[in-house]
């Protein structure tokens, strides 16, 4: 292949040369949608020029997508784009609800070829990768979030670019440690945590920044506080405390805890966690001045937040039995979040704050267990 080798020369002459500056190089990868894979491994694939005119939706894949984040998301872009644009892939089983409400696709990030297939049988434009093992389970399971978390990054960052995708991929709180500035915690400070889901999204934030500014990738990444969502169940992260004491406060009136009562973390209702992430996708490119942004609505203590549930269920008993790889964890977390920047630079602003939150989550599961023993 001429071309990919010509490019290969181009890439190493560039290497070689930092002096002349690397801007004319991506100027013309981005044009011809370059995949650095493609250029390393000599492979026969050929390059692929994606067009859309200005009036067409974009047509999105989301990866991972029937964890905690996924459906909610799906359906809020379905919303907006139609829902034959909007494909959700997994390893897992669908529920029959979400395999009846739009299309769904296996995908395991772990198969470059299966994920570069998809992406081009479905002329995907948008990639929102959610695929993760979260910070507790993968404390228990190192060598699998490394895997997923790190090697599938590397098969979506190819794929992004080898395509013109615009990429969107979330951070998180937990890409912080114990030596970062924990209140507030700004977006650009020292980055070392202290878990391999931490390490495995700072990586993921520094190697998208890499990819942008190497190749042009569109690459767009918010840092989510812990998420709080009534119908649909956290995947073995820290901050699933506080979505467990709703539950079982409607369903028992008694909640056991696993961090304790005064551990402060920032915290978002998952309808503006969604919603920050359409915001920042549909962004126009001028107003973003970085590429990985803190977005944050409210930060609370268990004890806060029991308080705050027990103004409508004075009967809630609760109790801490602490757990200590997720306690270790929290403590070397943000207390608070500086999303000045986001604020800022493309208007972000939360619309839940706690007594909202807790409004909003007891009507959910309380209407929804209503259903239940009513059936
Ligand atoms: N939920 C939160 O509080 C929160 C906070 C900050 C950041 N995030 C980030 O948002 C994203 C979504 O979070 P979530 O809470 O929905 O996660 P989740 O753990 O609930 O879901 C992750 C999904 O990834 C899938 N997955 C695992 N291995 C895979 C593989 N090899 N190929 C394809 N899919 C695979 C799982 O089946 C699961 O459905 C993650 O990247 C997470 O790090 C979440
Ligand atoms: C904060 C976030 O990344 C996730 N909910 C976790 O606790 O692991």
């Amino acid at each position: 292949m001429p071309v990919i080798r010509a490019l290969g020369n181009v890439a190493k002459q560039a290497l070689l040369a930092p002096a002349c500056g690397c801007q004319p190089l991506t100027v013309a990868i981005r044009n011809i949608s370059f995949s650095p894979r493609q250029v390393t491994s000599g492979s026969d694939a050929s390059f692929h020029s994606v067009s859309f005119s200005e009036t067409d939706h974009p047509k999105v894949l989301i990866t991972g997508g029937l964890g905690q984040l996924g459906v909610g998301l799906a359906k809020l872009l379905r919303k907006r784009f139609g829902k034959n644009n909007v494909i959700l892939s997994d390893i897992r089983k669908p529920p029959s609800n979400v395999f009846h409400s739009g299309p769904f696709i296996y995908s395991d990030i772990l198969d470059y070829k299966n994920l570069r297939e998809i992406v081009v049988n479905n002329r995907i434009t948008w990639l929102v990768h959610y695929s993760a093992l979260l910070s507790a389970v993968g404390e228990a399971n190192v060598a699998l979030a490394r895997a997923v978390n790190i090697t599938g990054l590397h098969n979506i960052l190819d794929i992004a670019a080898e395509h013109g995708l615009r990429l969107f991929v979330p951070s998180t709180i937990g890409a912080f440690g114990p030596t970062s500035p924990r209140n507030p915690t700004p977006d650009l400070c020292v980055q070392r945590p202290r878990t391999i889901y931490g390490v495995s999204k700072v990586h993921a934030e520094l190697m998208g920044e890499y990819y942008h500014h190497r190749y042009g990738l569109d690459f767009r990444c918010l840092r989510y506080p812990g998420i709080i969502s009534a119908d649909s169940q956290p995947g073995g992260g820290t901050t699933d405390y506080a979505v467990q004491i709703f539950h079982n406060a409607v369903k028992t009136g008694k909640f056991e805890c696993n961090l304790k009562p005064d551990t402060r973390l920032p915290m978002m209702y998952i309808d503006d966690c969604l919603r920050a992430t359409l915001e920042v996708m549909e962004a126009p490119v001028e107003p973003l001045r970085m590429r990985t942004y803190n977005i944050n609505a409210m930060s609370f203590t268990p004890e806060e937040l029991a308080n705050e549930v027990q103004k409508q269920l004075p009967d809630l008993q609760v109790t801490y039995e602490i757990d200590s790889v997720r306690q270790a964890i929290a403590d070397s977390w943000p207390m608070n979040f500086d999303d000045s920047n986001a604020r800022n630079d493309w208007g972000w602003k939360h619309d839940y704050d706690l007594p909202e939150l807790v409004q909003t989550m007891l009507n959910f599961i309380g209407s929804d267990s209503r259903i239940a023993q009513a059936n």
